[in-house]
């Protein structure tokens, strides 16, 4: 049991003082109360403003810092610099008190632990960019002069060893600092999806806190301490570059889970099977588990695109291919073309308006990076189609990232489908479900359902991706 113990500094120590070792330990909290802690995240996206709210939620001081001005403006103001459920309501209630956003990295002076939450995108062969990740931590280096024992926590999704060999050096370049006299380091991964940010982060399946220092996973559980003790998560202490790989194994199993039902339900497809009443079965079975097995057009987002990539790359580095990996990633590019022929089948689309349903990458966001509805539309271009497109949220971000994209955007999905020679799901919105006169419109009725979300009815020709 970890009962932390606040001391003079505001850090805390572990009543229980277990082993450092490079195997996980999974440990269930006991009952007792931390003191608050003072927590700096640098970084205020998806990630960062999320961990902000949250822990302020839970009783900790926390200060968020970012270079956007904007970004810190809004927080400030108690809003949301992102769209996710139950932020706005979180940041409302701990702005201006428990919270607050700058973007003056002397703030982090004032606090015990500092997490980077930082974007660690792909460069152009897929490997990944840690420039923002090292400006950051060298900025941060700047301000730990006077600090003793300060930790610093990656929260961004590295591949393993780049805590130790980017992060560390880059903290120690800014300041002339030295590890393990003004400042510490810890990995602790994040699993949160988007849409669901608030809800993942306060129930999580696990938290991971990889360290190699006691004093770090004694801080890591005073700022967890209240959260374990609420929802009871398994927590597991393991080494800081297996909290990396952790990060990068959990999202290539769920990236290749989805790809190999898509796999398997191609071959449903071929052979007249529903590979949703397959997976319903499969899925009862605990060794596969029922999540995770909706097959349709793929993948895509910012991050299991990016981290499927980056961990390939990683692995072709040192001399290995990573043959699943890589399958996982040609099944994926090929569903939209596999979408596409199936419309093929019944239209020959050139010259024809083609309604496109849903551009963000998965229902509940406006975000579009790594949709699959891009390859579709390009697709639908490149047969001379004219694209006709709808989505409750995500049609100006789509403008925003891909100006090259050529679509008509319509206000509802009946404008979409009305005088349409086909139409094509890309994204599983609720709203697509309900659908059913609006067909009647259409020039030719022929749907095809990327993400199993329209019902098959009378009067339309209907085709599903794998069923
Ligand atoms: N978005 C998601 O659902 C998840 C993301 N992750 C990982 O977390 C990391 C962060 O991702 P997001 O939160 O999505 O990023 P994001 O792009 O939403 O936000 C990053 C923020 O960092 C700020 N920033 C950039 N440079 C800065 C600097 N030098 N100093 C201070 N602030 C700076 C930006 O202004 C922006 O507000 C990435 O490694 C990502 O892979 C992990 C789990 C879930
Ligand atoms: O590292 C990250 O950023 C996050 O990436 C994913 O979260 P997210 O990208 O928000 O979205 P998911 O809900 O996982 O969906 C990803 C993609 O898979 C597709 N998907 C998902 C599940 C499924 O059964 N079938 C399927 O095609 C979705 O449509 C979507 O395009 C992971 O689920 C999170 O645990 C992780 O923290």
């Amino acid at each position: 049991m970890l009962c932390p113990v606040g001391t003079a500094d505001g850090r805390s120590q572990a009543a229980d003082a277990s082993a450092v070792g490079s195997t996980n330990r999974i440990i269930k909290s006991g009952p007792c109360q931390p003191p608050p802690m003072n927590v700096s995240i640098v970084g205020s996206g998806y990630v960062g403003t999320t961990l902000a709210a949250c822990l302020a939620d839970l009783g900790h001081e926390v200060v968020n810092v970012d270079v956007d001005e904007d970004v810190v403006a809004t927080i400030n103001d108690g809003e949301a610099p992102i769209h996710e459920p139950g932020l706005d309501e979180l940041l409302e209630e701990c702005a201006g008190d428990r919270l607050r956003a700058t973007t003056d990295y002397d703030a982090i002076r004032e606090t015990d632990v500092t997490f980077l939450a930082l974007p660690t995108p792909s460069r152009e062969d897929g490997s990944i960019d840690l420039s923002i990740m090292e400006a950051a931590a060298e900025s941060l280096g700047e301000v730990l002069d006077d600090k003793d024992g300060h930790l610093v926590v990656v929260k961004s999704t590295v591949i393993p060893g780049s805590t130790d060999e980017s992060v560390v050096p880059a903290i120690e370049a800014g300041g002339d600092l030295t590890r393990g006299e003004e400042f510490e380091v810890a990995m602790n991964p994040e699993f949160l999806r988007m849409g669901t940010a608030v809800d993942d982060f306060t129930d999580p399946d696990k938290i991971v806190f990889g360290a190699d220092e006691e004093s770090a996973y004694d801080a890591l559980d005073a700022v967890y301490e209240p959260l374990v003790e609420q929802t009871g998560a398994p927590v597991v202490r393991t080494g800081i570059r297996e909290a990396e790989m952790i990060k990068y194994a959990n999202n290539a199993f769920l990236a290749s889970k989805v790809s190999l039902v898509n796999d398997l339900g191609n071959v449903c497809k071929e052979y007249d099977v529903d590979a949703y009443e397959v997976a319903d079965a499969i899925g009862l079975d605990d060794r596969i588990g029922e999540r995770f097995l909706r097959s349709g057009l793929g993948w895509g987002g910012s991050c299991f695109p990016k981290d499927v990539d980056a961990i390939r790359a990683a692995a072709r580095d040192v001399g290995y291919e990573p043959a699943v990996l890589d399958a996982a990633v040609e099944v994926n590019d090929a569903q939209p073309e596999r979408l596409l022929s199936l419309l093929d089948d019944h239209v020959d689309v050139a010259g024809k308006r083609v309604a496109v349903l849903g551009l963000s990458f998965k229902p509940g966001t406006d975000d579009v990076r790594g949709t699959r509805a891009i390859p579709v539309i390009e697709g639908l271009r490149e047969r001379g189609a004219d694209v006709v497109a709808y989505d409750p949220v995500a049609v100006e971000s789509l403008r925003e990232y891909a100006p090259e994209v050529e679509f008509e955007a319509a206000d509802s999905a009946a404008e979409a489908l009305e005088g349409a020679h086909g139409a094509v799901v890309a994204t599983d919105w609720d709203e697509f479900a309900a659908l059913d006169h609006e067909f009647d419109a259409m020039a030719e009725p022929v749907v095809v359902d990327g993400r199993h979300i329209v019902e098959r009815r009378d009067g339309i020709t209907y085709e599903g991706l794998t069923w």
